[in-house]
């Protein structure tokens, strides 16, 4: 319906809301490969992979290992 949606990912240090998020983009930019509108698939998928690209720099710059996570995001997204 081309309205804006927001997805919430809750859940504590170290249960998996990054790694939930990079399959939910995931499934997002597929959805919008089948989905025929706006720009070309390709276009799409270069946005999508260019998006899930960015995360290992997002993580460099802004995680620590922490007790209950090695990987632990500790900024907001
Ligand atoms: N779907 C999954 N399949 C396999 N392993 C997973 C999955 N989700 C999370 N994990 C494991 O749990 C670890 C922590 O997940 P993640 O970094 O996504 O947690 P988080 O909720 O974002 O934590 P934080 O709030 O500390 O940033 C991952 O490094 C991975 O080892």
């Amino acid at each position: 319906e081309k309205g804006s949606h927001s997805i919430v990912v809750s859940g504590c240090s170290g249960s998996g809301k990054t790694e939930t998020a990079k399959h939910a983009l995931t499934f997002i930019v597929s959805l919008s490969l089948g989905g025929g509108g706006g720009g070309g698939e390709g276009d799409v998928e270069a946005v999508g992979a260019r998006l899930l690209a960015a995360t290992p720099l997002l993580e460099a710059l802004g995680n620590a290992s922490t007790a209950r996570n090695w990987n632990s995001s500790r900024f907001g997204k």
